[in-house]
């Protein structure tokens, strides 16, 4: 049988996110011959400025795609919250395995509640939509923004350069950190998550039959339609990790809804679309539509000419 080699980033949570998919899927192959190979992606090599600055669509992914269609490598495990809109020609996502919680969750010093905490405390996040959700809740605290790996922000925290910081759940989740260090989750229908946060997605090479076949024993039929919901939409806004915009699909009584999320950075505006439809691709079109119904467009358009 031929040997399948894994790309991944270096960081602890991507190593850790592409060894438990190896062991998910030795669970159906135990003789699978799989093993990873690190890649550093220039989103790694650049730590010391707000990454929605030097921003562009797909940061961490270039290289990996690089490495896929040099055959060093045949497949990649992204956070599919990651993972532009669009693939590239050649590339598919050919599996997306069940999701992790797609919260966000809000850690702070002594565990004091988001609604507690004193006017001007500093909050950390690295993400426009978690500063603007955050700004909308409190308008007398601060956002500042943190970069790093997780584990480096939660230091950051601890020494009391920020008061909290909100992180994916996922992340914290698949590193086996949650139960401790999390003061509280917010609920994704009143602050959205990112689109597809807490998704993996396998990428791999689209001629690539034999693997394509192989990764549907773990893959989620749910969690792909929901995250197929909430990427048409992303793709629709045309939006990067440079926009505020968040988008939440789930299955509710057997119907699937998606909450599409936009706002202004400053959190002084809030558009918040719900629709319901089966097919997913219809449903983030429609929801798209709504948007630029109410105009909530033209604040992607506004922030898009300014950059
Ligand atoms: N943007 C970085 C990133 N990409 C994926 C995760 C966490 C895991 C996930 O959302 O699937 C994180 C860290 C974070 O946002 O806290």
């Amino acid at each position: 049988m031929r040997k399948f080699i894994v790309g991944s980033r270096r960081s602890g949570l991507a190593m850790t996110q592409s060894r438990q998919f190896i062991d998910s899927l030795k669970s159906h192959y135990p003789d699978m011959d799989i093993e990873i190979k690190e890649i550093v992606t220039k989103g790694d090599r650049i730590v010391d400025v707000q990454l929605s600055k030097v921003g562009g669509k797909g940061l961490f992914v270039k290289e990996i795609e690089q490495a896929l269609a040099d055959k060093e490598i045949d497949m990649a495990i992204h956070s599919l919250k990651d993972v532009p809109s669009s693939m590239p020609e050649g590339f598919t996502i050919a599996c997306v395995p069940e999701r992790e919680d797609m919260r966000d969750a809000f850690l702070s010093n002594n565990k004091v509640h988001f609604k507690d905490l004193p006017a001007g405390s500093v909050v950390g996040t690295s993400s426009l939509r978690r500063g603007a959700q955050l700004l909308a809740m409190r308008d007398d605290i601060e956002v500042k923004w943190v970069r790093g790996n997780i584990d480096t922000r939660i230091k950051k925290m601890e020494s009391g350069e920020y008061d909290a910081i909100v992180l994916a759940a996922a992340g914290l989740k698949r590193m086996g950190w949650s139960d401790n260090i999390v003061t509280e989750y917010f609920d994704p229908e009143s602050f959205i998550p990112a689109i597809a946060q807490g998704a993996l997605g396998i990428e791999c090479r689209s001629d690539d039959k034999e693997l394509i076949e192989m990764l549907q024993k773990v893959h989620s039929d749910v969690d792909a339609t929901c995250t197929s919901a909430e990427r048409a939409f992303l793709k629709r806004m045309d939006g990067s990790c440079q926009v505020p915009i968040g988008g939440y699909a789930a299955y509710e009584d057997g119907e699937l809804y998606l909450t599409g999320l936009i706002m202004p950075e400053d959190g002084s505006e809030q558009y918040i679309v719900k629709k319901s439809h089966q097919d997913p691709d219809t449903l983030g079109n429609l929801v798209a539509d709504e948007m630029e119904r109410i105009g909530a467009k033209d604040i992607i358009d506004r922030i898009n000419e300014s950059l």
